[in-house]
């Protein structure tokens, strides 16, 4: 029976994608049958060049272009709206298919999130739908990733409050750009103090591996 686990961030440019990439390519190379999901991605030209290609590559997965991912946007602006200026509107259907296709073949599935928690993927007069419809639509539990510099208490305890209120789990969160000293390490004490939630590993600039247990990461999924 497959597991599914949902990627989400602080925010967009957030390293989403980079830390995603290296958490999966973790897993593929303890010998873990994962996957890569992505619903919807705008800002890229092709699959090649998006979020689901660079998880594909890095982490050596072998997925083929149509299982990475339902939606492709070009335009660089929130899914929704890329969604409405392309005239190609994310279908609830398409995304659990999407989904159910990598689970098939696949024992963990790792689906990336667009920008924030808060990112809408269809809004228009057919439906309002945002990230955590996805969630709820297949189940997930997430798994947030937040930079390690100033300013990253707010978002992040912001994000776990979101979550929290709808009944979302909360299995951790991974600091990315993280460079150590006082301020940083001060960031890792008071995100646990205010969420509950446990800071599982630290991404620094130009990593090219995750620094954490593949069995711990695979007993993230549900
Ligand atoms: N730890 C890191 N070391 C080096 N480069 C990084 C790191 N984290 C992120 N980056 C780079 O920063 C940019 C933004 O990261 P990324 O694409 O992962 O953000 P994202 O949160 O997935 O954005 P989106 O909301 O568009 O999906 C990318 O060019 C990425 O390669
Ligand atoms: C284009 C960008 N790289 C992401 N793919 C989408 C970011 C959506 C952000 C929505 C918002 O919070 O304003
Ligand atoms: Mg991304």
């Amino acid at each position: 029976m497959s597991k599914g686990l949902f990627i989400t961030g602080t925010g967009t440019d957030i390293g989403k994608t980079y830390v995603t990439a290296l958490l999966v390519k973790r897993l593929h190379d303890a010998g873990y049958n994962v996957g890569y999901y992505k619903a919807a991605i705008s800002g890229a030209d092709s699959v090649a060049e998006s979020d689901a290609g660079f998880v594909n590559a890095t982490a050596n997965l072998g997925q083929s272009d149509e299982e990475l991912l339902s939606y492709l946007y070009k335009t660089a602006v929130s899914p929704h709206l890329a969604a409405k200026l392309e005239d190609n509107p994310v279908e609830k259907e398409m995304v659990i298919k999407g989904y159910q296709r990598v689970a098939a073949t696949r024992d963990f599935v790792t689906l990336e999130g667009s920008g924030g928690i808060v990112c809408p993927i269809r809004y228009d007069e057919v439906g309002h739908y945002f990230l955590t419809d996805i969630i709820n639509w297949l189940h997930l539990p997430t798994l947030i990733v937040a930079d390690a510099g100033l300013g990253t208490i707010n978002t992040v305890v912001l994000t776990v409050e979101y979550l929290k209120a709808r009944h979302i789990p909360v299995k951790g969160i991974i600091l990315n750009n993280y460079t150590g000293g006082t301020m940083q390490e001060d960031n890792v004490y008071m995100i646990e103090e205010l969420t509950g939630c446990k800071v599982l590993a630290k991404v620094a600039p130009g990593d090219t591996e995750l620094a954490a247990d593949p069995a711990m990461l695979a007993g993230l999924y549900e």
